[in-house]
């Protein structure tokens, strides 16, 4: 559609939309009626989204959600629970009963409800629901974290302390655990993900590059035992990972570093970076790809895995929550495949190619080959 063309479109569809007396009329039309019904709820739900999400925020810190996960509860139970009296506990409830979150099964007897069994055997969604109050304290006044007017950091960048660290948070290990238990929580449903969409075994070698506690490298070595692991991060994380992946019975070289000041180790046929490029600036990201590069000898791999920009039917994903997410802690952006594809190309790959992934909104999968 060119330019021209759509514009003259979008003007004569949005003056349709836009007349009250369309509106009325189209509410009820029978033909009409569904989708103005679709259209108002969905502009509702933007209305007041953040309400929904301080729903969810309340029946997860209460404990409210993983007291259902393990069988019906009466509203009594549940309130005391959330230390909350009646009225406010029967408010809290019939809220969450409205998104699905838990559900009436008659006779004051609550159960979990389509929305919130999702969250079962789910510790990454909890996890992330649990730090959001930082985002949201971030973001009480959007404009003005747009326009950077912000003169010392907000909540998120201390949660995040190398997006706008000097290094020296490498070395500390209470810096470093908090966002090393939401990412080691949060990456089994990633590393499904991509271990469905790559071959791991044909490899000798692979060097996890910002692997953090190294939950990528344990799902790795249950489907290609054989590979010898490497982990490179911050010293303080690399500590932490080396460890926990010890207690799992898995061998790792680990190299403890900064990818802003060293070099990424040599010898590794296949590096992998999860969830990285999209943590950092373009510059950054840019010199960290050109670093890999010269890590790699020519033919071997690089996967790089991380929720993109551009993904169909997750726009909102990118472009509205990691857009000012990543504002907010410092640094970085979603970028498209398209342009990670001009980064490696300019960072001196061979080739690069998407490989599909189930569930795109999680995360998307990059392969270059050096
Ligand atoms: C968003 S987390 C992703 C962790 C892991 N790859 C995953 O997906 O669960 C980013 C990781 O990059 C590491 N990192 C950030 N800046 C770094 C730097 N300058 N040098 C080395 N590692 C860094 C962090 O410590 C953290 O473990």
């Amino acid at each position: 559609m060119t330019t021209g063309f759509r514009q003259r479109w979008v003007g004569w569809r949005n003056g349709i939309i836009s007349n009250p007396a369309f509106q009325s009329w189209a509410s009820r039309f029978a033909l009409t009626r569904p989708v103005s019904r679709i259209r108002a709820k969905r502009l509702f739900d933007i209305i007041a989204g953040f309400t929904y999400s301080q729903t969810l925020y309340a029946c997860v810190e209460s404990g409210i959600i993983s007291r259902l996960e393990q069988g019906a509860a009466r509203s009594a139970e549940l309130g005391s629970l959330a230390r909350l009296d009646s009225q406010a506990t029967r408010r809290l409830l019939r809220a969450a009963a409205a998104l699905g979150l838990i559900e009436s099964v008659g006779d004051d007897l609550w159960m979990l409800g389509e929305q919130g069994v999702a969250l079962v055997g789910n510790p990454g969604a909890i996890a992330m629901i649990r730090h959001h109050h930082l985002l949201y304290a971030d973001l009480a006044d959007p404009l003005s974290l747009l326009r950077g007017e912000r003169t010392e950091p907000g909540a998120l960048a201390g949660y995040w302390p190398y997006a706008l660290g000097d290094g020296s948070e490498g070395e500390d290990q209470a810096a470093v655990s908090p966002y090393s238990q939401l990412m080691s929580a949060s990456q089994p449903m990633v590393a499904d993900q991509v271990v469905h969409a790559w071959r791991f075994d044909r490899y000798k070698r692979m060097l996890d590059v910002g692997g953090g506690s190294g939950a990528f490298i344990a799902a790795v070595a249950k489907v290609a035992p054989a590979l010898d692991f490497g982990l490179f991060d911050l010293p303080a994380v690399t500590a932490i990972g080396a460890r926990l992946l010890g207690e799992q019975g898995v061998r790792v070289n680990a190299h403890p570093g900064d990818f802003r000041n060293d070099a990424i180790p040599i010898g590794y046929d296949l590096i992998t970076l999860i969830r990285i490029l999209h943590d950092h600036d373009d510059a950054l990201a840019q010199a960290l790809l050109v670093k890999v590069r010269a890590a790699l000898a020519p033919g071997a791999t690089l996967l790089i895995a991380e929720p993109m920009a551009g993904t169909s039917g997750a726009e909102a994903m990118a472009d509205a929550y990691f857009g000012f997410y990543l504002l907010a802690m410092g640094s970085g952006r979603a970028r498209t495949p398209q342009e990670i594809g001009a980064m490696l190309t300019k960072a001196g790959f061979a080739s690069w190619r998407e490989r599909p992934t189930g569930l795109p909104i999680v995360t998307r999968v990059i392969s270059a080959t050096a």
